[in-house]
This record gives C-alpha cells, structure tokens and sequence, in this order.
C-alpha cells in the first residue's frame, strides 16, 4: 500500500514495495504521522478509535445475485451504501451468503488453502506478516510484489469454491470484474491488519475491492488519510483534512463490503487487534489487477 507520495504500508504493512508496481518514490517519506497513529512501519499500530461514526447506510441498494441473501428485506441490519463524502463510499451487506454455506467455505479454505505467514520488509528489517495470506490470481497478470515479497499466484482452477464465491460478487455488482484474491487467517484477536489503503498502481486510479467475511465476527475500521497523506489534490481540494473521520463496520460472517469510488485514495482501513476475538476469522479481498497495454489501460 503505498500512493505515489505517500508510503502506508502495502496490506497493512507492506511499505517499500517493488520498483515495477511501485515506483522509485515508494520509500519516500517513510514514518507519517496521523492524529492517532503513526502510520509507517508496517502499518501495524493498534490505535485507539474513537469517534467512530455510526451507521447511516441503509440506501436500499439491491444485489442482483440470485442464490446470495442480500436485498433490503434480507435484514434491517445496516444494509446499503456508506456515502464517505468527497466520492468515496463504501457498500456493506451483512448477509450476502447464507449462515451454513458462509460455514461451509470458512471450513473448506481453513483447511484447502496453502497458507502461509511470510517474512516482509519493512524499512529493511524482517516481520512477519500478523496473520495467515494466501494470494490467487488469474493466469498471465502483473505480479503482486509487497515489502520484497512476492506471493506466489495460485489458481482459481485449484479452489472451486472461490470461483463460487468470485461469481456470486460478480453478479452482486453488474460489470465487476475481478481477477485476483487476497485472503487472509486471523487465527485469533491477536492477528491484525494495521492501518493501509489499498492503492498500489496495478489496481487502477480506483479500485474497488471486495471484502467477504467468514467465522469470528471483527471490527473494520475506517480513517480519512491525514495531512501528508492524500497529496494529490491541492489543499482546497482535500477532504477535511486536518480532521481525522472515522467509520467502523463489525463485518459478520458471511458479510460483503466494497469499497469504492475514492476510498483507496482518501481513506485507510484496518482490523486491529482484539482481546475478545478468541476464533479464527478468514476474509477474502477481491481486486481487479489492471492490464496496461503501452498507451491504455485494457479494461
Ligand atoms: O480482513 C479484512 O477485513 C481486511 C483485509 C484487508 O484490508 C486487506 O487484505 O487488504
Ligand atoms: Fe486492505
């Protein structure tokens, strides 16, 4: 995770990523500092929350898939579009897959997953990632590299089950296109990710990534990037910037939420640390990895 000014730590650590997909100025700047964290190395702060906003979705956004269940009337539990201001919004369906088939996946990828827990990079110095990733992707992408870590790219072929689920996204959100997958273990409340925005260049301007949820249920948190952070635009133009805004969402099992429009931009997310989170948790982040051809990017 990284923009191009701005290094917050790639997947909630991963700074200093790799010339190809990030950049020469990927180590610039290395320690920032928000009102609440210092973001930086390895993007693994704890921090305390407060002010988080409630929720006030509930736009009655339908899905369109047909087996998921999700709709308005699929529960009164905070349905619909979060709209985070200055075009980033964040959608959130609590019950996007059934209770038993949300079970059956959590158990199939615990135990069919290659996971693994690697040793990063992070201002030159070993860490191991604070919970178990697996990364799948289609056939002949750029590659994913993070903190002088390449993932190996498995295949959707391998895990029928993920092309399920894959699918169930894509009819969820007509003319989604994903072709890659992080997954992540949080075997306890101990597992985390820190605070990171998932804005590497082989995902576009404006990724949109979507988050599926299974087993224990955890707290996500959302942060408007501070000052020093979201350098793109002239100050007039930033979002509120010296004040930090914060959004949380207990993603259930079974949960989807997607993140949109400028949230990769403009906005951290993180799952951090918790006492009381005493089973494990899997989460499956879909995203579509970009082709660029040598004058345009192939849609
Ligand atoms: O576990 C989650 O809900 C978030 C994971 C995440 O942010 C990531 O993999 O980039
Ligand atoms: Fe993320």
């Amino acid at each position: 995770m990284k923009s191009e000014n701005t290094v917050v730590g790639l997947i909630g650590e991963m700074l200093n990523p790799v010339s190809e997909i990030t950049g020469p100025k990927a180590n610039a700047g290395l320690k920032l500092k928000s009102e609440n964290a210092v973001v930086g190395s390895i993007g693994e702060m704890l921090n305390p929350v407060s002010e988080i906003t409630g929720p006030k979705a509930n736009a009655g956004l339908k899905l369109k898939s047909e087996n998921a269940v999700v709709g308005p009337n699929a529960n009164g539990d905070g349905d619909g579009v979060r709209d985070l201001g200055n075009g980033s919004s964040v959608v959130y369906f609590p019950r996007f897959l059934s209770y038993e088939k949300s079970w059956e996946y959590f158990h199939y990828l615990d135990k069919h997953i290659p996971w693994t827990r690697p040793t990063i990079y992070v201002f030159g110095k070993p860490f191991v990632q604070p919970r178990d990733v697996c990364y799948i992707a289609s056939k002949g992408l750029k590659e994913l590299i993070y903190s002088g870590h390449k993932p190996d790219a498995h295949s959707w072929d391998d895990y029928p089950p993920l092309k399920e689920i894959l699918e169930e996204v894509h009819k969820a959100f007509p003319g989604s296109h994903f072709n890659s997958l992080l997954i992540n273990r949080y075997n306890s409340g101990n597992d985390y990710v820190g605070w990171h925005a998932d804005d590497e260049k082989l995902y576009g301007p404006n990724p949109e990534i979507a988050s599926i949820s299974f087993g224990c249920e955890r707290d996500f948190f959302l942060k408007t990037k501070s000052q020093g952070e979201v350098v793109r635009e002239p100050p007039s133009k930033r979002a509120k910037k010296n004040k930090v805004e914060k959004h949380c969402f207990k993603l259930k099992h079974g949960s989807l939420l997607l993140m949109r429009g400028n949230t990769q931009r403009d906005w951290l997310h993180s799952v951090p640390k918790r006492a009381k989170a005493e089973s494990a948790r899997i989460n499956l982040t879909f995203r579509r990895v970009m082709q660029m051809s040598s004058r345009r990017l192939l849609l």
